[in-house]
């Protein structure tokens, strides 16, 4: 982990290389490293990766992986190629599936004499709450139950962590110990709008609590002056 200068990782879901380069530019100071989603990815083509590399900006590659094991493992192998610093595959799509984005990259960043990247299990989604959890996607329990057993299925397949609310951090921090990687999306400074998602801490209370790395979005890059925005996480985040 030592490419990340700091844990603020911010999505640029944006649609174009130009705008994500105009963001990486103003930001990068402030930000550990940058995401580049579903958005990003399938409107700009992978050659944004190749743009962001050269700005020495390490990369989380947020493309959500959930297929079979082959495929994964192939799409895996490519994002390693790209050079991605952290890549994330869905925790539902089972051990051997998760076991299969690993032992890809591995092997992968050994033939191409690169370091690999972080490999993470995104649990349940921080747009869900606990109602539609239960109601509309079926599964019983807590979510909190839930993220953890995903979280040590994970673990036990070989991966580095997990994406999960700050909610369920402190748990995550207790079953998987200290040095499984945990990446929290939901995260709103105090007096900003919640948006879609449900799950939601401040930055500090996310750091406080464990998290590895802080994914943030809109706050920054929607805010009126997104440097500003940034650097006030990033305070709140070393006052911890
Ligand atoms: O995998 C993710 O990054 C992710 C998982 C999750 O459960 N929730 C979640 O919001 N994300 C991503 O984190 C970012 C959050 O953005 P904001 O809500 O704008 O801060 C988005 O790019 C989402 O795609």
């Amino acid at each position: 982990m030592d490419t990340f200068k700091n844990p603020l990782l911010i999505a640029l879901d944006v649609n174009t290389t130009e705008e994500a380069e105009a963001l990486v530019e103003r930001l990068a100071p402030y930000a550990g490293g940058f995401k580049v989603g579903m958005q990003l990815y399938n409107s700009a083509g992978p050659e944004v990766l190749h743009r962001l590399k050269a700005r020495q900006a390490p990369v989380f590659v947020d493309l959500k992986f959930h297929d079979i094991p082959n495929t994964v493992a192939g799409a895996a192998r490519v994002l390693t190629r790209y050079g991605a610093a952290i890549l994330n595959v869905h925790a539902a799509g089972g051990g051997e599936m998760m076991r299969a984005a690993v032992e890809a990259t591995r092997d992968e960043a050994a033939r191409a004499s690169i370091k690999p990247p972080l490999v993470v299990a995104v649990t349940v989604l921080t747009s869900i709450g606990q109602e539609v959890f239960n109601n509309q996607i079926g599964l019983p329990g807590s979510i909190e139950e839930r993220v953890v057993a995903w979280a040590l299925l994970a673990k036990e397949a070989g991966l580095d962590g997990v994406v999960a609310s700050p909610r369920e951090v402190a748990a995550l921090r207790k079953n998987c110990g200290k040095d499984f990687v945990i990446i929290t999306p939901g995260i709103r400074p105090a007096g900003a709008a919640a948006g879609d998602q449900k799950r939601t801490m401040t930055p500090g209370e996310a750091v406080r609590l464990g998290a590895t790395f802080l994914v943030v979005g809109r706050p920054v890059t929607a805010a009126s002056d997104p440097v500003a925005a940034a650097m006030g996480i990033l305070a709140e985040i070393e006052a911890t």
